[in-house]
């Protein structure tokens, strides 16, 4: 579905968005519940990443296809490899098929795993055989996705010995390891974080525990690109959200004060609020710690018109889509101009924004929730508008309540 976007309105002030459960958080969440069934979750989110972890978790036998769900792929390979008695293929979408699971394949393998590629070497599809899994430590690159380590981690508890993890390398993405680990202790796994080394001990039994899923903050930063291309004194709500947030993304509160914008919490929302004309002409951020903010950040800029310097943003191109390139070829259309490098991208200042232009999405959510604030100042259209729902399916009717006006072409 392609749907064209424009404002014809002054903006809203007050609106007040409710954004679905964290789909990081979810994910962790509905591994930790199928390990121990005690525990009980709030806020899950609606997702079709979700969705498609709660049935494969559900699996016995047969196949598994997860789509385009990385934190699946990655959190139900391990779950699989340790539970003996079930035997399953797990695959997901064309794109999903070129995301690497080496590093977790041969980790899990040296815990005692067996794993075998069904297609190429390295690349899902992958067949499992679950087992005992005997050994309690391993090694492994952690410069790659952090989600091969939380994979290993959430299963850690359920190993008899439990799990001493070696990170080799620069870690990357280190909040959703620590957000990993605070799930863990939230449903009492004791857990360690020194260095390069994670210890978690094993756990037989937990007690009764509800995880309550904060709102998701990568889906809140559409939210605050559009009030940074507001004017001032423009307001928007969401929630539910807290000060103490185990989402890196949350780092969207101090960041876009760059851009005029500002965070006040109260009971479980927040308020963000236009109150100045952003100073910088140009903004330079390392983004290792929050990657899935990296094109919000980049269409704000061009919608600002101010440039930008994003750097830590190796893991892109092994994300949705190559997110460099596809930022890269879609910001000049346009009229940005932009260079890449292998881990980051750099826009120039850029007056005028080309109006009508297609906006393609590559199977990409965030491509499409991102660009999409830009209607604020021009009519733009988004290909293949639907793909949103792989985090955010209420996006679009979330924009509505805004007084954003989508024409389905
Ligand atoms: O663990 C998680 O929930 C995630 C980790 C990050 O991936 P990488 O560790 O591969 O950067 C992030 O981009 C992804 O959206 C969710
Ligand atoms: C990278 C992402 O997701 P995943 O790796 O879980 O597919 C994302 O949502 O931006």
């Amino acid at each position: 579905m392609k749907l064209q976007l424009s404002y014809p309105k002054k903006p809203l002030i007050n609106k007040a968005i409710k954004i679905t459960g964290s789909k990081s958080e979810t994910n962790r969440s509905l591994l930790l519940q199928a390990l121990f069934p005690n525990v009980n979750i709030e806020n899950l989110s609606n997702s079709d990443d979700g969705a498609v972890m709660q049935k494969g978790l559900k699996t016995v036998s047969g196949e598994v296809d997860i789509h385009h769900a990385g934190t699946a792929m990655r959190f139900l390979t391990a779950y699989f490899a340790s539970q003996e008695g079930k035997k399953v293929v797990l695959t997901g979408s064309k794109r999903m098929q070129e995301r690497p699971i080496k590093v977790l394949v041969e980790a899990l393998r040296e815990l005692g795993a067996e794993i075998d590629y069904v297609k190429e070497r390295g690349y899902p599809p992958i067949k499992i055989t679950g087992k005992k899994l005997d050994k309690s430590k391993v090694s492994l690159p952690a410069n790659i996705s952090s989600q091969y380590i939380s994979a290993l981690l959430l299963i850690a508890p359920s190993l008899e010995n439990g799990l001493e993890v070696e990170l080799v390398g620069k870690i990357t993405s280190v909040p959703y390891i620590k957000m990993t680990l605070a799930l863990l202790e939230q449903i009492g796994v004791n857990t360690q974080f020194e260095g390069n080394t994670i210890k978690i001990d094993t756990k037989n039994q937990v007690e009764k525990t509800t995880l309550v899923v904060e709102s998701d903050w990568s889906s809140a930063s559409y939210f605050y690109s559009i009030v940074a291309l507001c004017e001032v004194g423009t307001e928007i709500k969401l929630s539910s959200y807290k000060e103490n947030s185990l989402q890196g993304d949350s780092v969207l509160e101090e960041i876009y004060r760059d851009f005029g914008v500002e965070t006040s919490f109260s009971a479980n929302e927040i308020t963000i609020v236009k109150t100045a004309h952003p100073q910088l002409p140009t903004i330079t951020y390392d983004l290792s710690n929050a990657p899935d903010i990296a094109q919000t950040m980049a269409v704000t800029c061009l919608g600002l018109g101010m440039g930008c310097h994003l750097t830590g943003l190796h893991t892109l191109p092994i994300k949705e889509t190559d997110r460099l390139a596809a930022l890269k070829t879609e910001l000049t259309k346009l009229g940005a101009k932009v260079a890449t490098d292998a881990e980051s991208i750099t826009i120039k200042p850029t007056k005028a924004i080309t109006s009508g232009v297609a906006i393609d999405t590559y199977h990409d959510h965030r491509m499409a929730m991102a660009f999409a604030p830009l209607a604020l100042r021009t009519t733009l259209v988004i290909n293949d508008a639907m793909v949103v729902s792989k985090s955010y399916p209420d996006y679009w009717k979330d924009l509505g309540i805004l007084g954003f006006v989508e024409e389905e072409l």
